[in-house]
């Protein structure tokens, strides 16, 4: 396409939000109006399945629950008189402990405010707080928030050494769904001890999100922690932002959570038009579908040009991958389904991977996300007549040109700020063309049974390391991992049970090996009496 049709091309397919000053570009996505047409009816299908969704069907069959997100930013379409007001409450109960805590009236018993939150949560627990929270939060937050996300001492350490003597005045939250997920568990325990340590009482400290009844809830009530905030049968992890996983966190830390969730709303309403063209989810799912043939066959790459929507590609990477990457499809039909996601930022990422991109394995599309206002400040001219953001963007249409020149495709959603209502608006954006593209491909994309078999094999490993650990205790020889094997009953778990000592004895827990670690079969193992 020679310039000036391309140019008309990028007009007919471009989508605006006027209230959002909101773009979406897919011109650069090979896409027809064959291929609209072609897959207009299942898209009529999909819009439907939504639209059912929205209305509360059991959309997420396997595990029959609704799926209602959709809700959180607009109570009037919850399906029940219950379900809109336990809405209404779970958001004014957010503001009045975030209030309560600006003011002061709650506040560590060893006097002053609480000036840090400490928020431990695992995947949609974390990821959605984490993105909004250096989208957004201010430069001097009315509290700072910091993360444990994962089971590892090395970063419980860290994380505890860089809070130092503010432990006194951190505020916990400890965020879980289903209130039994492990890693946040360790968190917790973690930090608990931490807290024991320093004299402190840490019910005192200490807010749970969960699910009411789960194990979380039934630990903070029975120790009396400062509150209980609901979690929602009907929400998943990953779709959590705009219920009291995100706004909690995100209500302390000053951000405006009554303009996230309008932008949300506003998003949704634009999202639910039942036309492929006049929708900008259904666009990206439109996009998503041409470009990998409808089975996941190009990744995507997402780069938003702003250091502080770095956090959006990981946040997109499980709301696209635990969603829509599935081995059956509703039938039961083996499909292996998916999009990879990947992707950190622009320009930056230009100076790391984009040479692949632009020239070697042709096996994604790009989505660049476009913030049209630079900065708060009038920039400087780096050089005569431009600034330093005009470089950015400079840099974000060169690459899309030099992408499209070698017939690698892009497509760019341009905001006009980072603010609460756009970040909104972009949440909520994703969250439908996910749900659409998992109606067009037939999948469940609201449940995640692929992540219990790691989670089953990590459990018997921990048994299988008590065994072991037994039966050294028990030994006065030292003994080869042969008789280990034979001992704890799993002959043939010879590379299990040596992964497993190395681990051990890494860590002085006791256990000492003797042998060349080169040759993994003839070392011996010995209990340090
Ligand atoms: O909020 P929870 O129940 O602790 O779960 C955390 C995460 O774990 C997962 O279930 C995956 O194991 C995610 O779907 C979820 O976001």
């Amino acid at each position: 396409m020679d310039a000036l049709a391309l140019w008309q091309h990028y007009q007919d397919w471009l989508y605006y939000h006027p209230e959002l000053e909101f773009y979406v570009d897919v011109s650069r996505m090979g896409l027809t109006p064959a291929v609209v047409q072609r897959l207009e009816p299942a898209f009529e299908r999909a819009f439907q399945q939504m639209q059912e969704l929205e209305a509360g069907a059991i959309a997420n069959p396997d595990e029959g629950r609704m799926v209602g997100h959709y809700w959180l930013r607009d109570a009037d379409l919850a399906p029940t008189p219950e379900l809109r007001a336990e809405i209404r409450d779970a958001i004014a109960q957010v503001k009045q402990f975030s209030q309560q805590v600006h003011r002061g009236a709650i506040a560590p018993p060893q006097g002053g405010r609480f000036t840090d939150i400490l928020s431990i949560g695992i995947g949609g627990s974390a990821l959605g707080p984490q993105f909004v929270a250096a989208a957004l939060a201010p430069v001097n937050p009315p509290l700072n928030i910091h993360f444990l996300d994962n089971t590892d001492p090395a970063g419980f350490e860290r994380l505890f050494a860089e809070l130092g003597d503010r432990l006194r005045t951190t505020l916990v939250i400890v965020i879980s769904k289903s209130g039994g997920t492990p890693e946040t568990r360790n968190g917790m325990l973690e930090t608990q001890a931490r807290f024991q340590r320093a004299g402190l009482v840490f019910a005192d400290h200490a807010v749970a999100v969960t699910m009411p009844g789960s194990g979380l809830a039934q630990v903070a009530e029975s120790n009396g922690w400062l509150a209980i905030f609901p979690m929602f049968d009907w929400v998943g992890g990953r779709t959590s932002e705009f219920s009291t996983v995100g706004l909690l966190p995100a209500a302390l830390q000053g951000i405006d959570i009554d303009a996230l969730l309008a932008g949300a709303k506003l998003m949704d309403q634009a999202t639910r038009v039942p036309k492929i063209r006049q929708n900008p989810a259904a666009l990206l799912a439109l996009a998503w579908y041409h470009a990998g043939n409808g089975r996941g066959e190009k990744d995507m790459v997402v780069l938003p040009y702003k250091d502080s929507l770095l956090l959006f590609s990981r946040y997109l990477q499980q709301l696209v991958m635990e969603s829509l990457g599935k081995e059956k499809d509703l039938d039961g039909n083996i499909v292996h389904q998916g999009i990879a996601v990947y992707g950190n930022k622009g320009t930056t990422d230009q100076h790391a991977y984009v040479q692949q991109l632009r020239d070697g394995l042709p096996n994604f599309f790009v989505t660049f996300i476009e913030v049209l206002r630079d900065g708060q400040e009038p920039g400087i001219d780096v050089e005569p007549g431009i600034t330093s953001g005009d470089y950015l963007s400079g840099l974000l249409l060169g690459t899309r040109q030099a992408l499209y020149e070698k017939n690698r495709p892009s497509l760019t959603v341009t905001i006009p700020e980072v603010t609460p209502k756009t970040v909104g608006a972009l949440i909520a954006l994703y969250e439908r063309a996910v749900g659409l593209y998992g109606f067009l491909v037939n999948i469940n994309a609201y449940h995640q049974p692929g992540v219990e078999a790691g989670k089953k094999a990590a459990a018997a490993n921990l048994a299988l390391q008590r065994q072991i650990v037994k039966v050294l205790e028990q030994s006065d020889a030292p003994l080869d991992l042969g008789a280990i094997a034979k001992a704890v009953n799993a002959p043939d778990q010879l590379e299990r049970i040596y992964l497993i000592l190395r681990h051990l004895v890494a860590n002085d827990r006791g256990i000492e090996q003797l042998g060349d670690p080169a040759q993994p079969s003839q070392l011996q193992f010995r209990w340090q009496r």
